[in-house]
């Protein structure tokens, strides 16, 4: 079966649970919003799908494969995370970018050409020699979205991305995403705060709360079935 599959996960962190049982299928090329109140439990649903946390029971499987069997670095070399708060090595941006794909012994020619498409899908071309941290924070974001495009990730990771940047990067980046999605049949998990960008660029939803998934599926945004979503889309749901 390809594509994301979480299966009846939990998490604790002391007495508190996290997650509760928490299960989702994302169909390989989807773009899944997962929307929910602050302390969901959204970004530590990420961190597990990405392998940075485990969780204390259930399942993740991409491709069929759980995440935990087989080889680790193929398996996290699979996928690719992006932060709401971007980071950047002391470098220029080209170095930056470069770093993941040097890593992985990717020669010379391919990573010139996979930081030129990248800059260019981020509107970057020509700050390869810039210094990072002298960069804007919108293009900080950016050069972290460059430095996630080049590895070509099967599954691509967002955690608010967008959070903090003003609406000419917002529509980059939702560009950008878009792109690379159909470009490189890419699955996209994105959390999101933004019923509004989860509209423009999902193609399926979560909707999560208190730790557990309420619904999910390609109807949610348009159609939600729970009086709580329909609460969270309607900007009605006081939290
Ligand atoms: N390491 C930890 N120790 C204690 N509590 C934690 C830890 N990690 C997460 N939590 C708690 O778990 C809950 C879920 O956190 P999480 O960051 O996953 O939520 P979220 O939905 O991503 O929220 P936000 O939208 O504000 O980022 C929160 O109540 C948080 O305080």
């Amino acid at each position: 079966m390809s594509g994301l599959s979480v299966r009846n996960v939990t998490k604790k962190v002391g007495n508190k649970a996290i997650l509760k049982d928490v299960s989702l299928e994302v169909g390989d090329g989807e773009i899944m919003a997962i929307l929910g109140p602050s302390g969901a439990g959204k970004s530590t649903l990420l961190r597990i799908i990405n392998m940075l946390d485990r969780p204390d029971s259930g399942r993740v499987l991409l491709d069929g494969r759980d995440i935990w069997s087989g080889n680790r670095l193929e398996m996290q070399r699979s996928m690719a995370m992006v932060f709401q708060k971007p980071v950047a090595f002391s470098w220029n941006v080209y170095d930056n970018v470069a770093y993941g794909l040097r890593l992985r012994g990717v020669d010379k020619a391919e990573i010139d050409s996979r930081i030129k498409e990248a800059l260019a899908l981020l509107d970057m071309t020509g700050k390869e020699r810039q210094y990072a941290r002298s960069l804007s924070g919108g293009e900080a974001q950016r050069l972290a979205f460059a430095r996630a495009f080049v590895l070509r990730p099967k599954l691509l990771l967002l955690d608010e991305p967008t959070a903090n940047l003003d609406p000419a990067n917002v529509a980059i980046m939702e560009r950008a995403i878009k792109d690379i999605n159909q470009k490189y049949r890419t699955t996209v998990v994105l959390v999101t705060h933004s019923i509004y960008q989860a509209r423009r660029l999902s193609t399926m939803a979560a909707f999560m709360m208190n730790g557990e998934v309420v619904e999910s599926g390609k109807d949610l945004i348009g159609n939600p079935s729970d009086p709580r979503t329909r609460m969270f889309i309607n900007g009605e749901l006081v939290y």
